[in-house]
């Protein structure tokens, strides 16, 4: 589970985060939909350390983020904005050094990333090296470092931005696989039909606060309309930088 209560950053005098607080629960997907700018990112980069934020609190599993940040990152895949790959790696080795980071070694890293590749299909890419993977393969690499030590809580950041429809289904699938097995999913979109399709749970920020929260049939009941496109124009007052 994460929590986070009331958060503050800013980069000068630009607010990004402005007291915004919710819940992401175990055994369900929470989207965190918002336009360009409302502080997605920003609040996703302090859950996973990245950022210190100037005020507020954040836990996973219930341990504080800026107290214990490396029991904390135990708990965590982290999915993010930008990734690179090793491409002088192969995509095997690329895993391996993500597991060995998490502190996993000999015959239980070996069985946690065969069961990785195995669960992402990617036998036939893990001995390639990444230099030149599409997107999709790249998504799938970026996925296995990400969860090879079997976090509880799994935050991603615009995961399927620059993915085919497939590459999205496969990663669709997955994220649902792993909720029902009782893990926690956080992730950031602003694309509506995506957070509409695959969350339990909404989280909708502008301008780095909380505008409102609830699963896409409340927001839309909230809002008095019919599709989630139309409550969240509504609840924000605006179709800026949002995605259908
Ligand atoms: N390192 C930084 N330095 C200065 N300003 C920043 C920094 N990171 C974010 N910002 C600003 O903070 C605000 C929130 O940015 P953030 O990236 O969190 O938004 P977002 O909701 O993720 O947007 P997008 O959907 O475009 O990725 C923006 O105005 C952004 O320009």
């Amino acid at each position: 589970m994460i929590e986070v209560n009331n958060l503050h950053k800013s980069f000068k005098s630009l607010k990004a985060l402005d007291g915004l607080s919710f819940t992401a629960k175990d055994g369900e997907i929470t989207g965190l939909l918002g336009p360009n700018g409302a502080g997605k990112t920003t609040c996703l980069r302090t859950i996973y350390g990245l950022l210190k934020a100037d005020q507020g609190i954040t836990t996973v599993d219930g341990i504080d983020v800026a107290k214990q940040p490396l029991d904390v990152r135990k708990r965590l895949g982290i999915f993010p904005d930008k990734f690179g790959l090793f491409e002088r790696l192969t995509a095997y080795e690329q895993i391996d050094y993500f597991a060995s980071i998490q502190g996993l070694s000999g015959k239980t890293k070996k069985e946690a990333i065969e069961r990785v590749i195995a669960d992402l299909e990617m036998e036939e890419l893990a001995h390639r090296k990444t230099q030149g993977f599409s997107q999709g393969q790249r998504m799938k690499v970026t996925l296995a470092q990400a969860l090879v030590h079997k976090p509880q809580n799994f935050v991603l950041d615009e995961p399927t931005r620059g993915l085919d429809v497939m590459s999205t289904r496969v990663l669709r699938n997955y994220l649902s696989k792993f909720k029902e097995h009782g893990h926690c999913i956080l992730f950031s979109s602003h694309v509506m039909q995506e957070v509409a399709a695959l969350c339990d749970r909404v989280i909708i920020v502008a301008n780095g606060k909380l505008a409102a929260q609830g699963t896409p049939e409340e927001l839309c009941k909230l809002a008095g309309e019919t599709h989630l496109e139309e409550a969240f124009v509504k609840i924000i007052g605006s179709d800026e930088g949002i995605a259908a």
